[in-house]
């Protein structure tokens, strides 16, 4: 059965993307609740929609059908039963495994049409929204400071994090933060129940664990190579876990484990380090050291399902042997400015989003990388980032791609 989903690399032409348009989630920041929910200032909603909606029309302008998050969600939720398994594991999730609490949300949320009930689930519920008719200890003792009972998930719309696509298949992911932990439960349910997914994607690795793994660490590099991100999101033993499976499964049989410092401007790999064409990265100077290393393992399958490990620190020279290239780029994000480069990469100036090989979406802000890039000679499509920078993603954490044309 042929998957749905193809992505063979970081860099094919982008046929298929999955999208979130941001909604009301982000009407639900605070300054007491910013940084609990992973965000550094609160987006004016208004303007950050239209910039989504500038973004999807740039990509829908070079040819690319873009699915939306919400809307998969909703379908894959069409079925009575399904939906109510899904309320009841997302409720738990959210903290209300049974009792009145419980069954209060129960009733609202299922009282609604299924587009409304998503986009409210990602909204967040508020106790007032709800009527608990026969309140129990746990929904009077409930923690008033905290006006949520159902946590809003305000970084929905950094889609490439809760789940990513390698090859003809799918990694659904354990993810860091409480903030984020449902939004892959989402993915589960449009991986197992929608039409276009339900029964033909394979699963390198599911939500079930205790180890993390995300999305923005994961790099398709080439058909047989990955990149993961060791970071503030991604752990060693989940990479190791991931790596037995797709060298068991699937035709990945190279990953580059690369570590990078853990700490929230630089969360995942893609903040300082994108693919953008054949034999050309984005790097933020600040992971490797003077001289330009920095340290990696270079993970392949072994004996009887063993898995070897090598150390490296020369990145440039592992990248040449992996990707089998004579010359690797390494674009410095704000040209290595000692001012400008932790500038434009606090505003995602190093997460490229390639459409093609050597053909990139970016923020309009980050003007010195953007210069670079083309005096590199990539071509550049600029987005608008006044507000959707705020929630410390760019062109590349917003978008999960699905289907991309083969390079090699
Ligand atoms: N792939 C990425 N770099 N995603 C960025 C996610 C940003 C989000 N506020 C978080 O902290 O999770």
């Amino acid at each position: 059965m042929t998957s749905p989903i193809h992505v063979t690399s970081e860099i094919g032409k982008l046929k298929t993307v999955m999208l979130h348009r941001p909604g009301r989630e982000i009407e639900n920041i605070t300054p007491d609740y910013m940084e609990r929910l992973l965000f550094d200032d609160i987006p004016y909603l208004p303007i950050a929609q239209e910039e989504h909606d500038y973004f999807a029309q740039t990509l829908r302008d070079q040819g690319i059908e873009v699915l939306y998050f919400e809307k998969l969600a909703a379908e894959a939720l069409a079925d009575e039963n399904v939906r109510h398994e899904f309320l009841d594991r997302m409720i738990a999730e959210s903290g209300y495994i049974a009792g009145a609490t419980k069954e209060a949300l129960m009733e609202y949320l299922s009282s609604m049409n299924v587009q409304d009930m998503v986009n409210k689930i990602i909204e967040g519920v508020r106790i007032e929204d709800v009527d608990i008719k026969n309140p129990d200890l746990q929904s009077v003792s409930e923690d008033t400071d905290w006006p949520f009972l159902m946590d809003p998930m305000p970084n929905a719309y950094f889609t490439r994090d809760p789940q990513a696509s390698i090859g003809n298949g799918i990694s659904i992911n354990r993810m860091t933060f409480k903030a984020r932990q449902r939004e892959s439960l989402i993915t589960e349910y449009i991986i197992k129940h929608h039409p276009r997914f339900a029964g033909k994607v394979p699963v390198w690795r599911d939500r079930n664990h205790a180890t993390h793994i995300e999305g923005g660490d994961e790099l398709v590099l080439s058909s047989h190579v990955l990149a993961i991100g060791i970071s503030q999101r991604t752990t060693a033993d989940a990479i190791q876990d991931i790596a037995k499976n797709l060298f068991k499964d699937s035709n990945y049989d190279t990953i580059i484990a690369i570590h990078i410092p853990h700490n929230h401007a630089m969360m995942h790999l893609d903040t300082v380090f994108t693919m953008i064409n054949y034999d050309q990265f984005t790097v933020h100077p600040a992971i490797l050291d003077e001289d330009g290393k920095v340290d990696n393992w270079v993970l392949h399958p072994g004996k009887d399902g063993d898995i070897t490990i090598e150390h490296h620190t020369n990145i440039k020279e592992v990248l040449k042997k992996a990707l089998n290239k004579p010359e690797i780029d390494l674009i410095a994000t704000g040209n290595g400015d000692k001012i400008v480069a932790p500038r434009e990469q606090w505003n995602d100036g190093s997460n490229t989003l390639a459409i093609a090989p050597g053909e990139v979406v970016t923020y309009n802000r980050n003007y010195v990388s953007n210069d670079l890039l083309r005096k590199h000679g990539i071509l550049v499509h600029e987005v608008r980032s006044s507000e959707l920078s705020r929630g410390r993603g760019g062109p590349r954490c917003m978008s999960c791609p699905i289907v991309r044309e083969d390079i090699d």
